[in-house]
């Protein structure tokens, strides 16, 4: 885990039933209890912008963990969100999404250092190897089609995905089931009695039912794993939400519209981040037709910062909830029905489990045979 200087802050209440915003006694007297949010992916883009946003919202009253793959990454955001907000508390978990084991270990580590989590947000996310087809762009210009393509990317990008050692698609094992395994694992944290928690998913525009099929829920076959996994996302919330509203655990998916982060200067490698710089009049004069080119990683975060701000009850299972910015600069959060339905959200949660289980028993196996049979 990574190694950090921890402030002598009070830690959250050991006890189980004591409600979100209670006090409890210590040496000093009454202190406001914090919340904890977890994010994954929270070094860069929209993770760290919502991060910002969440201690710009309240300070001192969170305890903020950034779960990152990468240390030294970890470490800089850290120091740049402490720099901004010095009196905040942030810790770090070292987790790669795309691998069983760090999940595990991460959610065994969360749990012993917090015994309550009161948002999840599972941001984390690729799209490798992103092809670009210049030809279907051209030709979607001058179509009816032309406001889609732009706010959703449908039919312009294909990726080439990879295998983990995990044997799980890249991509499936990085955007949705490691996440998947990580709500698991933090069951205990997540769903206890007298308190709400909050699962808040990054999806996308690019979602597409078309790029999904629950024959191959891994996307081996196909060329938009991205956008299947994106799917999945919408289908696996509605089923999560089906199987723990009961134990007080609700979830939601996101939409930031098309933001520039890391994630979209990869899809044209060729052209350096310096010229998607140049091209904002372009995307300002866009947005006046598309509220979804959101652009900045600030603005991407309002749908995820909005979500905070509600009482999981009151929102909808079927809803995405879109991070929108009008043509005057303005943000603000829509809620649009999503093309799921509750039998295909049902057929992969069981799915879901199923590769839960046997990947727990590959892992078992594996362990159980040492270090030394290992390649
Ligand atoms: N940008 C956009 O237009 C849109 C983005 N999204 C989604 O938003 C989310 C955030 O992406 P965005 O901010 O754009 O891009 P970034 O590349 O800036 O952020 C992605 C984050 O995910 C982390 N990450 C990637 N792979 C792993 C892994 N295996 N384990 C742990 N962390 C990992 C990255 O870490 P590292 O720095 O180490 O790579 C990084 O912190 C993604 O889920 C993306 O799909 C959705 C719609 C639109
Ligand atoms: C003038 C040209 C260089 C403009 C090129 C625009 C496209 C590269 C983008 C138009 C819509 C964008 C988009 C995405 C990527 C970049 C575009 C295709 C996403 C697919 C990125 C990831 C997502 O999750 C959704 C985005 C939707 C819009």
């Amino acid at each position: 885990m990574i190694p950090q200087k921890r402030k002598p802050v009070p830690e959250p209440d050991a006890q189980p039933f004591s409600p979100q915003f209670s006090c409890r006694a210590t040496g000093f007297g009454f202190t406001k209890m914090k919340k904890v949010v977890l994010v994954t992916g929270a070094n860069s883009g929209i993770g760290l912008a919502l991060c910002e946003r969440l201690l710009s919202h309240d300070t001192e009253g969170l305890l903020l963990c950034l779960a990152c793959r990468n240390v030294q990454r970890a470490q800089a955001a850290r120091a740049a969100l402490l720099a901004s907000h010095p009196a905040a508390q942030v810790d770090l978990l070292q987790m790669d999404t795309s691998s069983v084991s760090s999940v595990l270990r991460t959610a065994q580590e969360v749990k012993v250092r917090y015994n309550r989590l009161d948002y999840l947000y599972l941001n984390a996310g690729i799209m490798p190897n992103p092809e670009f087809d210049a030809k279907a762009f051209f030709r979607g210009l001058f179509s009816s089609k032309v406001i889609t393509m732009f706010a959703t990317g449908d039919g312009i990008l294909t990726q080439k995905d990879g295998v983990t050692p995990d044997g799980l698609q890249q991509v499936f094992a990085t955007n949705l089931f490691g996440h998947f395994l990580l709500i698991r694992e933090l069951e205990p944290v997540l769903c206890q009695e007298g308190r709400t928690s909050q699962l808040v998913w990054t999806s996308s525009s690019n979602a597409n039912r078309s790029a999904f099929s629950l024959e191959d829920i891994q996307h081996r076959r196909g060329t938009q794993p991205y956008s299947s996994s994106k799917y999945a996302t919408d289908l696996l919330s509605l089923s999560l939400n089906q199987h723990y509203n009961k134990q007080g655990l609700y979830s939601s998916v996101v939409s930031p519209g098309f933001v520039m982060t890391n994630l979209t200067f990869g899809i044209l490698p060729s052209f350096p981040a310096f010229l998607w710089t140049l091209l904002m009049p372009v995307f300002w004069l866009i947005r006046v037709f598309t509220n979804t080119f959101t652009l900045t990683p600030y603005n991407g975060s309002e749908a995820l910062l909005w979500l905070f701000r509600q009482k999981p009850e009151s929102l909808d299972p079927y809803a995405k909830y879109h991070s929108l910015t009008s043509g005057l600069g303005n943000n603000y959060t829509q809620p649009h029905k999503m093309d799921i339905t509750f039998e295909t959200s049902e057929s992969l949660y069981i799915k879901l489990l199923q590769l839960e289980s046997d990947t727990r028993k590959k892992l078992a196996e594996t362990q159980s045979a040492g270090p030394s049979l290992k390649t």
